[in-house]
Parts: C-alpha cells; sequence; structure tokens
C-alpha cells in the first residue's frame, strides 16, 4: 500500500515546511475536505508542475456549514484519501482536529464583498466568511508558493483569489478546471448522496448551461438564454436556487453578451442534495 505522512498539529506542519525551505524546495497548498475523487487528484496534478512538496488539507471545516447543512453526514474517508493523495504524489497529508484550528477563545473571521456578494451568498450567507477564514489560516500556516482551487466551485475561486490579492498574502492561488463523469455531471464529494434516479437526472445542469452558452454565442440575448436555462432545469426536477451570467473576473451581473467574458453559474437541490456548477461562454 502506499503512504503518505499523516501530520495533526500546525506545529509539526510548520517544522516540515521549514526543512523544505532549506532545502531550496517550493511548496503546493490542495486545501480540501476529503472524500478525494478524480476532481481532486487533479488539483495534485496540476500541483506538481508547481512545487517539489505538496500539502493535502482534509478538513471538514465547520465554519462553512449554516447549522441546517450536511455537516455531520459529510462523507469522511481518510484512508482511502490518503492512499490517493499518495498516489498522486502528495508529501504530507495535513488532517487537523477541529480544536487545532479553533482553539478556545478563537474570535476572528474574515468580512467579504466584491465576488462574495449574491449568488451562493443569497442561500448560504455566512459559508464564505469559514471559507475565506479557513483558507486565510491555510496559507498562514503552510505558507505556501502556490495554493491550486477548482474552477467547480468557481465563486470560492473567485473570492480566494480576490482575498489573496487584497491581504497581500505571498500565495499564487491557482484555478484547476472542472472534473466531470463521462454524461458531464461535475465530480463532487456530494454526488455519493444522489439517488440511482437522481443521478441520471443530475447531467441536466451542465446540459442547460451548455445550451444556454451556445445559445449565446449565437446571438440569443444573454437574458432570454438564462431564463430558457432555468426553466429547463425546474422541468427536470431540480428545486432552483439560482442560475445566472456573470462577469467571469468579477462575478459582478452583465447585461449582455458584449460585457466581457462571462461566466453561467448554477446551483439547485435534487432531493436532499444540493449540486453546484458552472461553464464559461466564450
Ligand atoms: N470536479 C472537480 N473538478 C475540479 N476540482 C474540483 C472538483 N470537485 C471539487 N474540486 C475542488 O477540490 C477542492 C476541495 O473541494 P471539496 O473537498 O469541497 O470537494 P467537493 O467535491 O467540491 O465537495 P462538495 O461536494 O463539498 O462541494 C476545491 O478547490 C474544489 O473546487
Ligand atoms: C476550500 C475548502 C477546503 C475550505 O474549507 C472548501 O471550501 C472546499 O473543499 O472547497
Ligand atoms: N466545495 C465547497 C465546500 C462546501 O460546499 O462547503
Amino acid at each position: 500500500m502506499t503512504d503518505i505522512e499523516t501530520i495533526h498539529t500546525v506545529a509539526d506542519l510548520r517544522a516540515r515546511v521549514r526543512g523544505w525551505r532549506a532545502a531550496g524546495e517550493h511548496v503546493a497548498l490542495v486545501p480540501t475536505m476529503g472524500a478525494l475523487h478524480a476532481g481532486h487528484v487533479a488539483l495534485m496534478e496540476a500541483a506538481r508542475r508547481h512545487a517539489e512538496r505538496i500539502v493535502v488539507s482534509i478538513f471538514v471545516n465547520p465554519t462553512q456549514f449554516a447549522p441546517t447543512e450536511d455537516l455531520a453526514r459529510y462523507p469522511r474517508t481518510l484512508d482511502a484519501d490518503r492512499q490517493k493523495a499518495a498516489a498522486a504524489g502528495v508529501a504530507v497529508a495535513f488532517v487537523p482536529d477541529v480544536t487545532e484550528m479553533y482553539p478556545d477563545g478563537f474570535a476572528t473571521t474574515i468580512s467579504l464583498a466584491g465576488p462574495a456578494l449574491g449568488l451562493e451568498t443569497d442561500f448560504r450567507p455566512t459559508h464564505f466568511a469559514g471559507v475565506a477564514t479557513v483558507v486565510a489560516k491555510l496559507f498562514s500556516q503552510v505558507a505556501p508558493d502556490v495554493a491550486l482551487f477548482g474552477e467547480k466551485d468557481y465563486q470560492q475561486l473567485a473570492v480566494v483569489t480576490r482575498m489573496a490579492r487584497d491581504l497581500d498574502l505571498p500565495v499564487e492561488v491557482i484555478g484547476v478546471a472542472t472534473v466531470r463523469e463521462p454524461d458531464g455531471l461535475a465530480l463532487s464529494s456530494r454526488n455519493v448522496y444522489l439517488a440511482a434516479e437522481e443521478r441520471r437526472t443530475a447531467p441536466m445542469l451542465f446540459r442547460a448551461l451548455t445550451d444556454a452558452a451556445q445559445a449565446i454565442r449565437s446571438g440569443t440575448p444573454v437574458a432570454e438564454a438564462v431564463e430558457i436555462a432555468r426553466e429547463k432545469v425546474r422541468a427536470a426536477g431540480f428545486v432552483l436556487d439560482y442560475l445566472d451570467a456573470r462577469h467571469a473576473a468579477t462575478l459582478a451581473p452583465v447585461s449582455g453578451r458584449h460585457d466581457g467574458p462571462i461566466r453561467l453559474l448554477v446551483a439547485a437541490r435534487l432531493g436532499a442534495t444540493r449540486l453546484i456548477d458552472n461553464i464559461p461562454v466564450g
């Protein structure tokens, strides 16, 4: 069995990274919540192109879940995760417990605007404050040269990129293209929640986005293409949170297709499972 060093404390992690630095090595961070799949492995493979040493963090971060969300049942598969990370050439799995990340008296949260406004925030109002705070902590704990995030969570990637720039964090944030199942469904740890019939419906989300992008490229007004896609998603049996067209870089609303690069983003629920996806129009 391939194995990997697993570190549980910030002090041990810093000591290990110090050793790498002393040897002149570069360090990449891949933050995850575990239940690793081929999407995560793509982040690790991209990381290998930037650094000799890769740290994968595996931490189901409670502060980004609302009390009504799936923190308790979020899939936890640490042994399999460690094997997948080892096979992908990762040096260290950083697996802190909740008290290591949030010691007694923890009282600091990052406040966000810009790309954090709207979309996910309309439905998960405290989510990105939790994400940004834990990611800022991970950046400080690992002090990586680069950190890799999936485009699957496109708004998260935009929020973290903005935060690193705004706070002058000395790390390059790199986005990695979404890895999909053959039928188009974006890989996600939460896909395991889907019942068989829901799994057959799930790729409709990607299809609705793809059709809308094609329509916009062919001259259909953005608002009309978006409305048709919303109807398709609802007709397939989803409860739609949002499906919208935004500026690809800032995530500000767009008024027309000549506004610059556009990203289509969707979040919708199938039974108890909430799925997100996004694609570029251009
Ligand atoms: N299909 C994918 N392709 C590329 N990157 C992905 C994919 N799925 C997740 N990632 C990225 O992996 C990192 C860790 O994500 P996370 O551990 O939350 O996995 P997830 O599959 O997105 O789970 P969830 O179902 O909770 O959204 C994030 O940067 C995320 O964008
Ligand atoms: C970036 C992250 C690991 C922070 O907890 C999480 O939001 C995720 O898995 O995308
Ligand atoms: N991949 C994003 C983590 C979350 O939904 O909480």
